[in-house]
C-alpha cells in the first residue's frame, strides 16, 4: 500500500462511525458556500448522502489499483454530465470535502493527511473531468425517450418500451439511469431488457418497490407519450464474443432482464455456444417473463432455461428452492463464464456458489451491488 493510501484509509476508518453526520455537514457547507450548486441535486438528499460516502469508500478500496480506479471514476465522470456538472464545480466540492473530513476525523487529520487527500482528490477529479470532456465529443449528456409501450405484467411489474430522440448505442447486458418527469434530478438504474434492435427502441423491466419513487412512478403513473430522460450506458456484464466458453446465467426477479438481452446477443451473433439460464422467483406468479424465455428456449438448441421457484407450489414445471442451490444440482460449471443479475443478496450468494463450483472470480460478471440498492 502506498503511504498516501495508508493515510486516506485511516481517515475513512475514523469517519466510518459518523459517516451520516459528516456527509450531512459536507452538503450543508457546500450549499451555503456555493448556493448555485444546489440546483444540480434532487430536492430530497437522502440517497445522495449515501452515494457520496459509498463513492469515497470505493475510491479508498481501489486506491492502489490504478486501472480499476480510473475505469470507475471515468464512468462516474461520464455519468455526471447528465447532472450538469462542470469542471469548475470540482474545486468547490473538494474544499468542502476536506473541511468535513478535518472536522469528523480530527485524530488522523493533519498537514500530511490533508496533502494525501488533496493529491487523491485532484487525481480523481481530473479523471472525471477528462472522461466527461472526451465523452462530450461523441455523445449527448442525456437522451430524451418517449414511452411507446407500457405493459403491466403483474400488479408491481411493468415492461416499458421507449424511443430515444437520438440513436442510443449500448451493449447487451448493460444498464442506464432513468429520470422521470415526476421526480426531477432523481435518477435510478435499470438494465436493458433486450439487445440493441434495428428499430432503436429500448425496453426495461421495472418492479415498483416500497418507497421507490422512480420505480413506483414508472409502474403506476407512466403511460405512452410520457417522456423520460436516460443517462449514458454503463456496466461490464457483457458477452466476450472472442471467447467460446458457455454462459451460466442466474437471473432473479427483474434481474432476468439483462440475461434475456445476453441470450439475444448470442443468438444475434449466430455462433452457437451453450447458454444455461436459471430464472429465479419467489413464487411462480413472479415468473413474469417465463413465456418469453421458454419461447427462446424452444427456438435455440444451445439454450436451456430452468425456472426456479423459492416458495410454494408451482403450477409450471420448475425447480424448487433458492437459485444458487438449484444451480449446484447441475454442472460441472468450471468451464463456464458466470453472469449474475438480481437482488444484492442473490449476487452475493450466487457469486460464492459459482466460485465454490470452480468458476474463477475474474470470469464472473455482475453489476455493482451498490448501484442496485440505490
Ligand atoms: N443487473 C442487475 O443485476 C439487475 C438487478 N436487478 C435487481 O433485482 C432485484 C429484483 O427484485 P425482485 O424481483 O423483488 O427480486 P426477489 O426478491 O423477488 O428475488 C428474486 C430471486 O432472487 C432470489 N433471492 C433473493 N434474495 C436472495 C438471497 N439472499 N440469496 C439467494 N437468492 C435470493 C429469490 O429467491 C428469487 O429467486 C432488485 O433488487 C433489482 O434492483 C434488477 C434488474 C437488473
Amino acid at each position: 500500500m502506498t503511504p498516501d493510501a495508508v493515510l486516506i484509509r485511516r481517515t475513512m476508518e475514523e469517519i466510518e462511525g459518523s459517516a451520516d453526520a459528516a456527509t450531512a455537514y459536507f452538503y450543508a457547507l457546500l450549499f451555503v458556500q456555493y448556493p448555485q450548486l444546489r440546483e444540480l441535486f434532487p430536492a430530497s438528499m437522502d440517497t445522495q448522502r449515501d452515494r457520496l460516502f459509498r463513492s469515497l469508500l470505493e475510491a479508498v478500496r481501489r486506491y492502489d489499483d490504478r486501472a480499476a480506479l480510473s475505469a470507475h471514476f471515468a464512468a462516474l465522470g461520464r455519468g455526471h454530465r447528465k447532472y450538469g456538472t462542470l469542471p469548475a464545480h470540482y474545486p468547490a466540492v473538494g474544499e468542502c470535502l476536506m473541511a468535513a473530513l478535518a472536522r469528523y476525523a480530527p485524530a488522523s487529520w493533519g498537514p500530511e493527511t490533508e496533502a494525501a487527500w488533496v493529491r487523491a482528490y485532484t487525481a480523481i477529479s481530473q479523471i472525471m473531468i477528462d472522461a466527461a470532456a472526451e465523452d462530450e465529443r461523441r455523445a449527448p449528456a442525456w437522451w430524451q425517450a418517449e414511452i411507446v409501450a407500457h405493459e403491466q405484467r403483474t400488479p408491481e411489474i411493468a415492461v416499458i418500451t421507449v424511443r430515444p430522440d437520438q440513436p442510443y448505442p449500448f451493449r447487451a447486458g448493460q444498464y442506464t439511469s432513468i429520470e422521470t418527469p415526476w421526480w426531477p434530478r432523481v435518477w435510478r438504474y435499470y438494465s436493458f431488457a433486450s439487445a440493441p434492435r434495428p428499430d432503436g427502441l429500448l425496453t426495461f423491466h421495472v418492479k415498483s418497490v416500497p418507497a421507490g419513487w422512480v420505480s413506483s412512478a414508472l409502474v403506476h403513473r407512466a403511460r405512452p407519450g410520457h417522456v423520460l430522460r436516460l443517462g449514458p450506458p454503463a456496466g461490464s456484464m457483457i458477452v466476450d464474443h472472442a471467447a467460446g466458453s458457455g454462459l451460466l446465467c442466474l437471473g432473479g426477479g427483474t434481474g432476468i432482464a439483462p440475461i434475456k438481452a445476453l441470450v439475444e446477443d448470442v443468438a444475434g451473433r449466430g455462433v452457437p455456444r451453450p447458454v444455461e439460464v436459471f430464472y429465479g422467483a419467489r413464487t411462480d406468479h413472479d415468473l413474469y417473463d417465463l413465456d418469453t424465455l421458454l419461447r427462446l428456449d424452444g427456438q435455440y438448441d444451445w439454450l436451456s432455461v430452468r425456472p426456479v421457484v423459492a416458495f410454494g407450489q408451482a403450477s409450471v414445471p420448475s425447480l424448487a428452492g433458492q437459485l444458487p442451490d438449484a444451480v449446484r444440482r447441475y454442472g460441472p460449471w468450471a468451464a463456464y463464464d458466470g453472469y449474475l443479475s438480481g437482488p444484492p443478496g442473490l449476487i452475493r450468494s450466487g457469486w460464492e456458489a459459482l466460485v465454490g463450483m470452480g468458476i474463477p472470480a475474474h470470469r464472473i460478471r455482475h453489476d455493482s451491488v451498490d448501484e442496485l440498492v440505490s
